[in-house]
């Protein structure tokens, strides 16, 4: 009989970890004193004492060898939500999750970290202060949820204590922070072809914007707590900075932050989401001949437009979660970081 050596519980792979969220967890787990292998299928910098690993995660031979002595996986790769291929989302959200479960189990990892998302409850309908008891969205937006959901279940299903295979899933909402390809750049965007003048709805709707700081030490959090007799094990955890702000109230401070004017005259949601979905329609028709990508989609629609926001108190119960960045902090260090997009920058 073979006896296998446990690897240290700080040793660990990060799938994902070339993008925004993955690149500050790597960091911090070094500076935590973790031994990190990253895996993505791009190597976008360079950390040293990190090896980089370039691979699809649908491949588990791929998977199999940066595994090898590993005995924590965090996953927190997905193609971008801003792409609509729902073949791809399906492939990799799913699919290749459920090929990143065989890999741990075969490589005998005894957690995975997977990074879910707060959207997998969203339909377009008010949550507030939602709880991780909400059901599954039945009527998802987009196809990113649909697959953030199928891949949620497939991860915590697979949590066993016989196996000595433990899961826990974090639920993050509205990442922001430095580097971050979507939130600021898209929003600068948008303001740079003038199309950031109006507020969808009244304005007043409340929303959960998490720096990306806070998030990584959700996901530490997690995989330090994760234990074969904690309340963790199979669970998802909402982890937001515990400060909802109004949606516009957000959006204007980091365009003021960056010389750029505040929103100012309201158009109706329903009119404003029938558009959006008038638009999906013409470039799902089109799409064979032309790839149009809209910036008003539905779901971005319903994002700016309704009030999503939710309870981390399981979090804070059972792995002592608190945010470690406050949200006026957290803008202002935002802003700062992206002097390439001020106004005439
Ligand atoms: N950014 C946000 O506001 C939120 C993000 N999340 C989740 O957090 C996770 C990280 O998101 P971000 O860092 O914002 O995205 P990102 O796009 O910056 O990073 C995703 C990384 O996954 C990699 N990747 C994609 N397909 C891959 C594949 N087949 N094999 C290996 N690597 C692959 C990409 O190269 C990229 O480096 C995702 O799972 C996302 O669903 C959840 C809630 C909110
Ligand atoms: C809270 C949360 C889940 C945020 C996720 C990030 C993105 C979905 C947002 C980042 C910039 C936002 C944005 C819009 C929608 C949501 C974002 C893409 C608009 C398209 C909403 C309609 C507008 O008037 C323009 C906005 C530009 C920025």
């Amino acid at each position: 009989m073979t006896t296998r050596i446990r690897p240290s519980s700080k040793r660990c792979a990060v799938i994902g970890g070339s993008g925004f969220l993955g690149r500050h967890l790597v960091e911090r787990l070094v500076e935590k004193g973790y031994s990190v292998a990253v895996f993505d299928i791009a190597q976008r910098y360079e950390v040293p004492g990190v090896v980089f690993h370039q691979g699809d995660l649908c491949d588990k031979q791929a998977l199999l060898k940066v595994f090898k002595d590993v005995s924590l996986v965090f996953h927190c790769a997905s193609p971008s939500p801003a792409c609509d291929d729902r073949n791809l989302f399906w492939k990799v959200n799913v699919e290749g999750t459920r090929t990143v479960i065989q890999a741990c189990q075969e490589a005998r990892v005894q957690k995975l970290v997977l990074t879910s998302s707060a959207s997998v409850v969203f339909e377009g309908i008010d949550i507030k202060n939602g709880k991780e008891d909400l059901p599954y969205a039945k009527r998802p937006i987009d196809y990113y949820t649909e697959t953030k959901i199928q891949q949620e279940k497939v991860v915590l299903e697979a949590c066993s204590k016989e196996k000595d295979f433990l899961t826990v899933a974090i639920r993050p909402h509205g990442i922001f922070g430095p580097r971050d390809p979507q939130l600021v750049p898209i929003l600068v965007d948008t303001a740079r072809k003038g199309k950031m003048k109006f507020i969808i709805g009244d304005g007043t709707n409340l929303v959960d914007f998490t720096y990306v700081e806070n998030v990584v030490h959700g996901h530490i959090l997690a995989a330090e707590h994760l234990k074969p007799d904690s309340p963790l094990c199979g669970k998802a955890y909402h982890i937001t900075n515990d400060e909802p702000i109004r949606f516009w109230d957000f959006m204007s401070q980091v365009l003021v932050g960056l010389g750029y004017e505040a929103p100012r005259y309201h158009l109706p949601y329903t009119l404003v989401y029938g558009i959006a979905m008038l638009l999906w329609l013409i470039t799902f028709l089109l799409r064979p001949l032309v790839n149009i990508k809209p910036t008003f989609t539905p779901m971005r629609v319903a994002l700016a437009g309704t009030h999503h926001y939710y309870s981390c108190s399981r979090a804070k119960q059972d792995m002592g979660y608190q945010p470690v960045v406050r949200l006026q902090e957290a803008i202002a260090r935002t802003v700062a970081s992206y002097p390439h997009l001020k106004r005439g920058g």
